[in-house]
């Protein structure tokens, strides 16, 4: 690893060895030898150590839990579950540091002169000085900072008893209770399963949002919905967060209508997360700042301005999720790395899935962008998965899924879903959205019986009669199967 104080010059600086970061290194390095890939605090990755992969495995062992407590309806006796928040914690730990293992292998892989380990930030746009006083020269360089979660104002100055996403994962054991600050995407997927894991869970929120949910009367299921297994009031009034010795005070007006102040163990921050580029003192770069002081760059080829800076990742505040950090990483690096000859790069339909139960999906355009872009030009096709066969078979029947198409054209445009199996009902449509297709081709392609996806199939014939190309939906119709 180069540690020397001499003055460094290469061809692509790469700021940030995260997801999209080590991925613009390896894109640029197809291009070029000369690039330095910079990192400053701990490698890993947000999504191995502190993001997706241990917030999915305290789901899973949540969703282990539900299940074991679900299973009377069924016929089958399941006694005495018990929650060793020791055990539970353990395994999320050491399953994550699996995965942190092998980014870490793969950093590893890297050639210690292509690594340096320091935090650095812009003297102008083509050096980069280390905390240490080190020079680096680069004739192109790619921000991937990533992003740091945002503290709420009534969260400041809490410190023994206040969590984030950096700390939650690291308890050794399980909270006996947690006020979340947020019922954002993180908010939710954690506080549903810190509550099926036993925690004494409530969720405060500002505004009314739901996990990023856009369709009102799917953000008002979502609320019932959850509401049925912990408090979660999305437009709360808290006056105050105190901390003592044995955690904090919440002081907040009850949805009862009663103020009271209630304690917890530990507050969670999930109140959204900030592009991480303050360190960077960007105004020594001249490139032109939005007012979230994020660079102004093209998100097909990730440049900034006409600079020979690129940006990616959650650091460019654009669509923060691992596999976007990914492509335009891989985007950045390219065009770093090919600099002068800047290329636009594929950026996929958008996908997004929140964890919770039910999944939450969105699929190509949310219904904000359709009400701007669209405005009356596209229907809506719905299914509610209440009476769904397979869903009710498993006995995970709640949920509904909306689908969006184009007047005149029958193009598929988008989708959003809270009900079973999400993700996997996500896919299917960014994939259908991604080629282009029509809501009449959709219908064309085999659906199986008895499976979730009959239930999309409803929502697809919905959304063609809507768009006036197929007939109406037909109730309890026999040849698709009893409860398609
Ligand atoms: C709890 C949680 C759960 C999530 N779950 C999912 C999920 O299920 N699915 C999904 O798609 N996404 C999920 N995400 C989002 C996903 O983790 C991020 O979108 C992704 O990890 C961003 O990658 P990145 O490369 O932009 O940033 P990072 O991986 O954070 O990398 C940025 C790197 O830059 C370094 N750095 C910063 N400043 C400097 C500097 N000045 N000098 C040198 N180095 C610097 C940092 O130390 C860091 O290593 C989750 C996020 C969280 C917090
Ligand atoms: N499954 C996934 O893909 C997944 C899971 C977790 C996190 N993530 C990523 O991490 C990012 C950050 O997640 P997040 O949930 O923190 O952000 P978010 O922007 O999704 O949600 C933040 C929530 O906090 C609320 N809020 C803001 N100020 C508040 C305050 N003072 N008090 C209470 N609530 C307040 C907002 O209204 C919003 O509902 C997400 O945008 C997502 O990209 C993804």
């Amino acid at each position: 690893m180069l540690n020397d104080m001499k003055p460094i010059h290469v061809n692509v600086a790469v700021i940030g060895a995260g997801t999209a970061g080590m991925g613009a290194y390896r894109a640029a390095r197809a291009h070029t030898d000369s690039v330095l890939l910079i990192e400053g605090d701990v490698y890993g990755t947000t999504c191995a150590r502190v993001g997706c992969m241990p917030s999915k495995l305290l789901i899973a062992a949540a969703e282990a839990a539900h299940q074991a407590r679900h299973t009377e309806a069924f016929g089958v006796q399941v006694k005495d579950i018990t929650i060793d928040g020791a055990a539970v914690m353990a395994r999320v730990q050491r399953e994550r540091n699996r995965f942190v293992g092998f980014v870490l292998e793969t950093v590893e892989a890297i050639p210690p002169c292509d690594r340096l380990k320091a935090k650095v930030s812009f003297q102008d746009a083509n050096t980069l000085v280390t905390e240490h006083g080190q020079l680096i020269h680069a004739q192109r360089v790619v921000i991937a900072t990533g992003s740091i979660p945002m503290l709420p104002p009534v969260l400041k100055g809490l410190s023994a008893h206040l969590l984030t996403n950096e700390s939650v994962f690291d308890l050794p054991t399980l909270p006996t209770s947690l006020a979340v600050f947020g019922p954002g995407i993180l908010g939710m997927e954690l506080a549903q399963a810190m509550s099926r894991l036993g925690v004494k869970v409530k969720v405060f929120g500002v505004g009314g949002g739901i996990a990023g949910i856009r369709d009102p009367a799917i953000r008002d299921y979502a609320n019932k919905v959850l509401n049925e297994e912990f408090y979660l009031d999305a437009s709360a009034q808290v006056k105050s967060v105190k901390e003592w010795a044995g955690g904090v005070e919440v002081h907040y007006l009850h949805r009862d209508g009663a103020w009271q102040t209630e304690p917890f163990e530990y507050v969670l921050a999930a109140a959204g997360r900030t592009p991480n580029l303050a360190g960077l003192v960007l105004e020594n770069t001249g490139l032109q700042l939005n007012e979230r002081g994020v660079p102004v760059f093209d998100r097909f080829t990730q440049q900034c301005g006409s600079s020979a800076i690129f940006i990616a990742g959650d650091a460019s505040n654009d669509i923060p999720l691992l596999h976007e950090a990914a492509d335009q990483g891989r985007i950045a690096g390219e065009n770093a790395g090919r600099y002068p000859d800047i290329q636009p790069g594929l950026r996929r339909t958008p996908l997004a899935v929140v964890f919770t139960d039910p999944q939450i999906a969105s699929v190509g355009f949310n219904l904000k962008q359709l009400n701007q872009q669209f405005k009356d030009r596209f229907a809506e096709g719905l299914v509610s998965f209440e009476d769904q066969g397979r869903s009710r078979v498993m006995l995970r029947n709640k949920g509904i899924l909306k689908v969006y198409g184009e007047h005149g054209s029958g193009l598929f445009l988008g989708a959003e879903m809270f009900g079973p199996a999400a993700e996997h009902t996500g896919h299917l449509l960014a994939w259908a959205a991604q080629q282009r297709m029509t809501v009449s081709g959709m219908l064309e392609m085999p659906f199986y019986h008895p499976v979730i996806e009959e239930g999309l199939r409803t929502a697809l014939r919905d959304l063609n009669h809507k768009l006036r190309i197929g007939p109406p939906v037909i109730e309890r119709c026999m040849d698709c199967g009893p409860g398609a």
